[in-house]
C-alpha cells in the first residue's frame, strides 16, 4: 500500500469525487459510516455516550456526520462545534441535518468551558489532513482538557488533530492523544512514526473506497507493507527441490554468554527455509549449539571466548554477522579485515558486528546490498543524535544510497530503507516483540531469505514481515508480557501458512 502526503491525498479525494461521479458530501458519508461501523463493534451504542468535537473543515463535517450516524443507531451523542463565520461546505451542510434529530450542538471557542463525563467517548473530529502548521497556543487548554480529563476512550477520525501528515510536529505542540485513530484509505507517515507514540496508541487504516487508478498511477517513494504484498514476493518450493535450491547459509557471532543470540538466530534461519545451516562460533558455543540443534552444522574458530578470526565465507548464499559477536578488540580488528576480504558478498549485519562498524568508522567497507538491522542505540553510533524521525529517516536514506546498503530500522513499524530511497513500514508485530532475542531471530530470518536468492530489499521486507506476523500468531496464545523470542521461531511456520491463504 503506497503512502501519500496530504497534497496527494486532496488530490485524491477530488479525482474519485469526479470520477465515481459522487459528491464530496455522499464521499464523506460513506467515509464517516466506516468509522461508524468500526464504533459499533467496539462499542455497545444504545449504552454509549459520545462527545463528538468538531472543527470547521471535512474532518468537523466528518464528526457531524458520525454525530448524525451514532444517534440513528442509538448512542447518546452530543457535539461541541468550533465557533467560526465559515465552514467547509460539507460541514454546513451537515451541521443543517442535524437539526431536529434530538442532538445537542453547542458551539466554542479556546477560551470556553467544556463538559466530558467519565464514561463518555471522546472523539476527534477537529482537524484532519488538512491541518497545515502546528496548532496555536491558544488551543492548549481545550487540548490540555481532552488529554486529561477522565473518559472512557480517546477516538480520532483520519488524524489525532494537532498531528502534522507528512512533516515533523514540533515535540512541544499541541496535539490529541488518541486511544485510536481511523485514518482513511491510506496511513499517513506521521501515523508510523515513533515520535507520535503518545497520540496513536492503536492505528486503523479504513478502505473508503477512493479512486485505485489515481492511487496506481500516482508516484510515491513510501510504501506500508501488508499481507498481500508480501504474499507476492514468497517463493515456494517444488516437488523436485533439494536443500541446494533453498540456499546454504553461515551466522557467524557468538561470545561467552551472548551463544543463546546464535542458537535463535540459527533456528530462526531453518525455519525460515534454509536447505543449510552453518553457525560459526568461539570453542564455547560448540556444545551449546550442536545439543541445542540438531539441524546446523557448527564451526568453530581459534578463540575460546570469542572470534578471533571469521571464516571463509565464499561457499555460501547469505553471510549474517553479528548477533551476540561481542566487541573484543580482535573481533573488532577481525571484522574489518573479514569485511575488506569479502566486497562481492552481500551480508545481513547486526548487533556488535553494527557497533564495531561504528567504533571503526567503517561503513564504507560494507559491501553492497548488505543489509544492516540496527536497533535505536546501534543506529545513534552509527548516525549520531537526529531531531526527529523524519530527520532520521532523511539522513538512513542518504547513507543508503552513498553506500548502495539497505536499513532496517527495527522498531514498532519496522522501516526498511533503500538505496534507491524508498522506505517501507511494516504493518505487523506488536508490542510483545520487545523483548531479548527477538532481533538475533530477524537476523537469522533475513540471512536465510537471502540465502534463497531473494533480493536484498525482498529480503528484509519478507523477513521483516514474516517475523512480525509470527508474533502477531504467538500473541493469540501467549500474553505479550511473555512472549519471548524463542516463540517466533516456532511460530514462522504458521506465518508462512497464513500468507499462502
Ligand atoms: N481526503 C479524503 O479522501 C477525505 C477526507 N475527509 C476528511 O477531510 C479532512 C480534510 O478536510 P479539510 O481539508 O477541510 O481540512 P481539516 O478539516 O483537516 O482542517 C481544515 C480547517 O482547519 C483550519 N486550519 C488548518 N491549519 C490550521 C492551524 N494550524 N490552526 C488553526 N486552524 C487551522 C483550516 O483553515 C480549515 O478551517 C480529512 O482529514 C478527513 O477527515 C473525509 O471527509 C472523506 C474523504
Ligand atoms: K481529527
Amino acid at each position: 500500500m503506497k503512502i501519500f502526503n496530504a497534497a496527494q491525498i486532496q488530490a485524491l479525494d477530488k479525482e474519485t469525487v469526479s470520477n465515481q461521479y459522487i459528491s464530496s458530501f455522499k464521499l464523506m458519508e460513506r467515509a464517516t459510516t466506516k468509522v461508524f461501523e468500526k464504533l459499533q463493534t467496539r462499542y455497545k451504542l444504545y449504552q454509549t455516550s459520545f462527545v463528538i468535537f468538531c472543527g470547521t473543515g471535512n474532518n468537523g463535517g466528518d464528526g457531524l456526520t458520525l454525530a448524525r450516524l451514532l444517534k440513528e443507531g442509538g448512542a447518546m451523542v452530543k457535539v461541541f462545534l468550533v465557533q467560526t463565520k465559515k465552514y467547509s461546505p460539507d460541514n454546513a451542510q451537515n451541521q443543517d441535518l442535524l437539526e431536529d434529530r434530538d442532538i445537542n450542538v453547542e458551539k466554542f471557542n479556546t477560551k470556553s468551558k467544556l463538559k466530558v463525563k467519565k464514561d463518555d467517548v471522546i472523539v476527534d473530529a477537529l482537524f484532519g489532513i488538512g491541518l497545515h502548521s502546528p496548532l496555536d497556543e491558544e488551543w492548549r487548554p481545550i487540548f490540555d482538557f481532552l488529554n486529561e480529563t477522565p473518559c472512557l476512550e480517546r477516538v480520532s477520525i483520519d488524524m489525532p488533530s494537532g498531528l502534522l501528515a507528512d512533516v515533523t510536529t514540533p515535540i512541544e505542540a499541541i496535539v490529541f492523544k488518541a486511544d485510536v485513530v481511523y485514518t482513511f484509505q491510506l496511513p499517513k507517515t506521521a501515523l508510523l512514526l515513533s515520535d507520535a507514540k503518545e497520540y496513536v496508541k492503536e492505528l486503523e487504516i479504513l478502505d473508503i473506497g477512493l479512486d485505485l487508478d489515481y492511487i496506481e498511477s500516482t508516484k510515491s517513494d513510501a510504501y506500508f507493507v501488508e499481507q498481500e504484498k508480501v504474499r507476492n514476493l514468497v517463493k515456494s518450493g517444488t516437488k523436485f527441490s533439494s536443500k541446494d535450491d533453498f540456499g546454504r547459509v553461515i551466522l557467524i557471532g557468538g561470545s561467552k554468554g551472548k551463544i543463546g543470540a546464535m542458537t535463535l538466530a540459527s533456528k530462526a534461519a531453518m525455519n525460515t527455509g534454509s536447505g543449510i545451516v552453518t553457525t560459526y562460533v568461539p570453542n564455547c558455543g560448540y556444545t551449546i549449539l550442536q545439543t541445542a540443534i540438531p539441524e546446523v552444522m557448527c564451526d568453530t574458530c581459534a578463540g575460546e571466548d570469542y572470534i578471533k578470526v571469521f571464516p571463509s565465507v565464499e561457499h555460501y548464499d547469505a553471510v549474517g554477522v553479528g548477533c551476540g559477536l561481542g566487541l573484543h578488540k580482535d573481533t573488532a580488528t577481525a571484522l574489518v579485515t573479514f569485511l575488506k576480504d569479502n566486497k562481492d558478498k552481500k551480508l545481513v549485519i547486526d548487533a556488535d558486528a553494527l557497533n564495531i562498524i561504528s567504533e571503526q568508522k567503517c561503513l564504507d567497507k560494507v559491501p553492497v546490498e548488505s543489509i544492516l538491522t540496527p536497533h535505536e542505540k546501534e543506529l545513534k553510533r552509527l548516525i549520531g543524535e537526529w531531531d526527529n524521525d523524519f530527520d532520521k529517516i532523511d539522513k538512513v536514506k542518504q547513507l543508503a544510497k552513498k553506500h548502495n546498503v539497505i536499513f532496517v530500522l527495527k522498531g514498532a513499524h519496522t522501516i526498511t530503507i533503500a538505496p534507491d530511497e524508498t522506505i517501507y513500514f511494516n504493518s505487523s508485530g506488536n508490542w510483545g516483540m520487545a523483548t531479548a532475542g527477538v532481533g538475533d531471530t530477524l537476523t537469522g530470518m533475513i540471512t536465510s531469505l537471502l540465502g534463497q536468492g531473494y533480493t536484498s530489499k525482498e529480503a528484509a521486507i519478507v523477513g521483516v514481515y514474516l517475523h512480525g506476523l509470527a508474533g502477531d500468531i504467538a500473541i493469540e496464545n501467549i500474553h505479550p508480557h511473555s512472549l519471548v523470542a524463542s516463540d517466533l521461531g516456532k511460530n514462522i511456520s504458521s506465518a508462512y501458512n497464513q500468507i499462502a491463504l
